[in-house]
């Protein structure tokens, strides 16, 4: 729904950092880690490249192998050989960033309604209760087609709809490019998670916006989450870190390699991984300093489709550990909203 100043129902975070100094309670973290604002140890993640698994070969055995291991501990990697020029991935994040420095009235031209979690928003409109993201944020339905909601989508800058259709293009072959790698790295099928996705993935795009905060050492730009799709791509700012994923209780910050996406595995390819596969919590962390902007990707099979555990990974020694469900994405949402990992309703 379009929006006005008068009838705004939100306050863009990016509007209270610009005069803020003492950052209101509500974005405050009562009980603040030191990674909040000391960078931890950076993890150590494969940089995979797509081009060494093409073709089964005794060098692409060992790159899945290494996938599987990365999958299975902390569940990310970087992916490059993706077919993506830095320029166009430049271009990705420029429309994100070129949308965000539009004036406010014309982002609240896209701006969504409190129902709905698509287009320019962020959490203040959601819940009375939660601590607040540091961050705003622009949603988007890309896949299918049919389902997008082009009243959402800016008409500023002018090349966004071209850019983020091709991109989306890009995704939607690399999504199955990955799904398959992933099947492959647990000598199943290569079309074992691919299908169970289905044909039509389901595909949200969300631009992150976190612009630079007065007290990094109190809030965070993302509160620590799974992801409930059933893998995440991420666009990373090439200029400004913030990423952290929990790997062994401890907090790592996630690297940012030039022309790479990262990628994560979500709750969904946790579930038909039969929990091998892990959907690792994350969160972003903010600075003083420099504002950061990101895309993100959510790929889930379409919501009608039942999604479980392979049957080629149930066995005596491992039994099943998630139940046969379907519209996670709903599941996900409930769960959230109440803080509350949506990934224990799908376990038996
Ligand atoms: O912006 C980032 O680095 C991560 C964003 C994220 O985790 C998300 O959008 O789910
Ligand atoms: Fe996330």
């Amino acid at each position: 729904m379009a929006g006005t100043l008068e009838s705004l129902v939100f306050k863009p975070v990016q509007e209270l950092a610009m005069d803020c100094k003492v950052l209101p309670e509500r974005y405050i973290h009562k009980c603040p880690d030191e990674a909040f604002y000391v960078d931890p140890p950076v993890i150590d993640i494969p940089v995979i490249d797509l081009n060494l698994i093409q073709f089964p070969s005794a060098s692409a055995d060992q790159v899945l192998e290494t996938l599987r291991t990365s999958l299975s501990s902390c569940g990310c990697f970087q992916v490059i050989g993706h077919g993506m020029t830095s320029s166009f991935l430049d271009q990705v994040h420029s429309i994100g960033r070129d949308f965000f420095a539009l004036p406010l009235e014309k982002k609240l031209e896209c701006s969504r309604s409190a129902e709905d979690i698509e287009g320019y928003g962020n959490e203040s409109m959601q819940s009375e209760h939660r601590i607040l993201d540091w961050a705003d944020r622009l949603y988007l339905t890309t896949n299918p087609e049919d389902q997008r909601k082009f009243q959402f989508w800016p008409q500023n800058p002018e090349n966004f709809r071209e850019i983020l259709q091709e991109y989306t293009n890009k995704l939607i072959l690399l999504n199955k490019v990955v799904l398959k790698a992933m099947s492959r790295s647990l000598n199943l099928k290569e079309d074992c998670f691919l299908d169970q996705c289905g044909e039509n993935t389901d595909m949200i795009t969300g631009f992150n916006y976190y612009p630079p905060c007065p007290r990094p050492d109190l809030t965070l730009g993302g509160k620590e989450h799974a992801d409930g799709s059933a893998i995440t791509f991420l666009l990373q700012d090439n200029e400004v870190g913030g990423l952290q994923v929990l790997k062994d209780d401890q907090w790592f910050s996630v690297p940012t390699v030039p022309n790479a996406l990262l990628i994560n595995v979500g709750d969904q390819v946790e579930i038909m991984s039969n929990g091998i596969f892990k959907s690792p919590l994350h969160r972003v962390v903010t600075n003083s300093e420099r504002e950061r902007l990101t895309v993100a990707v959510f790929c889930s099979p379409d919501s009608s489709r039942y999604i479980e555990p392979a049957e080629e990974l149930i066995s005596e020694t491992s039994p099943r550990l998630y139940k046969k469900i379907k519209n996670y994405l709903q599941i996900y949402s409930e769960n959230q909203q109440q803080g509350k990992r949506a990934i224990k309703a799908a376990k038996i």
